[in-house]
């Protein structure tokens, strides 16, 4: 079932169509339903179609307090290889949560779930609105040719200039302002990281999913990357939920869910080494280009 959505379009937005994979359209739905359920008027002119699936990404109700509410989820990508096997888990507003497993554990295609582009095959998966997902390939985060063009698609409303200045701002709290008017595919994987994390958070989601965002990374960038989304998420009471197969990234976490071969073995507290409060409070953005 298709059905259509009404949106103002952009010309960049036409533009990239022709351009879709799979993973860009899923992006590009994701920063429309971003800017949508945020939106608080809408003007109308047809722009993207929905399927039936990507509508049920839609907000739905949920508890004040809930983050993510996850409860008995099974997915099998074919009948005889089942890849979650009755997950449950909840996690409360603003927690930084973290989902730690080995290759093929299953932690994308619950990345997938939760995010709404997989539907369970039992179980069901309700998050708090709107959620955004980074995916692991840096490719997969950006749709625009530019750098300046990802930002302003997620600012809305606004005159040219302040458009300008909202997507400076927010480049500058990932220290990338010098790469504003850069081309996408000039830059690093970790860049792109930076770049698709501080547009999706212009568009204050509600979750964010991040599903192995440091895997095109070096140790110390992994760490700076790290801190830095710590930092940005901190004040503004956003659930996160971040996906690694890294031991050493929990220690940044408030809590910590391990899977194994689809099923949830650990649920508690991560382990910390005595070094990373002392790293986390080095990392203090200059402005707060979230605030309202
Ligand atoms: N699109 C797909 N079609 C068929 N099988 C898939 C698909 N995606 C994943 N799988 C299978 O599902 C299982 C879990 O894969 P998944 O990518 O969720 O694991 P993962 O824990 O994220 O692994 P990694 O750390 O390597 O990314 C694997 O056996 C994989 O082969």
């Amino acid at each position: 079932m298709k059905v259509r959505c009404t949106f103002q379009p952009t010309p960049l937005v036409i533009g990239c169509v022709s351009a879709w994979t799979r993973r860009k359209r899923v992006t590009l739905v994701e920063r429309f339903r971003l800017i949508v359920t945020n939106r608080k008027t809408t003007s109308v002119s047809t722009l993207v179609v929905f399927s039936h699936r990507e509508l049920l990404q839609f907000p739905t109700k949920i508890e004040k307090e809930e983050g993510i509410f996850v409860e008995d989820v099974h997915f099998a990508w074919s009948k005889t290889r089942p890849v979650l096997k009755g997950i449950s888990f909840q996690v409360p507003r603003g927690q930084f949560c973290m989902i730690l497993g080995s290759n093929g554990s299953g932690k994308s295609t619950l990345c997938e779930v939760l995010y709404g582009s997989l539907l369970p095959h039992q179980g069901f998966v309700r998050t708090a609105q709107p959620v955004a997902l980074i995916h692991q390939s840096p490719d997969d985060n950006l749709v625009f040719p530019t750098v300046d063009a990802e930002f302003t698609c997620c600012i809305r409303n606004e005159t040219e200039q302040k458009k300008e200045e909202l997507a400076r701002n927010a480049l500058r709290q990932v220290g990338l302002e010098h790469l504003f008017y850069s081309r996408v595919d000039g830059l690093s994987g970790g860049e792109k990281q930076r770049v698709a994390v501080a547009s999706l958070l212009l568009l204050s989601p509600a979750v964010l999913i991040l599903d192995e965002p440091t895997a095109s990374m070096d140790a110390s960038s992994r760490e700076d990357f790290l801190c830095l989304v710590k930092t940005l998420v901190s004040k503004k009471n956003m659930t996160v939920l971040w996906v690694t197969h890294l031991l050493e990234e929990q220690s940044y976490a408030d809590r910590l869910l391990r899977i194994q071969s689809g099923k949830m073995i650990y649920d508690g507290e991560p382990k910390r080494d005595t070094t990373t409060l002392s790293k986390l409070n080095k990392v203090s953005p200059e402005e707060d280009y979230l605030s309202p």
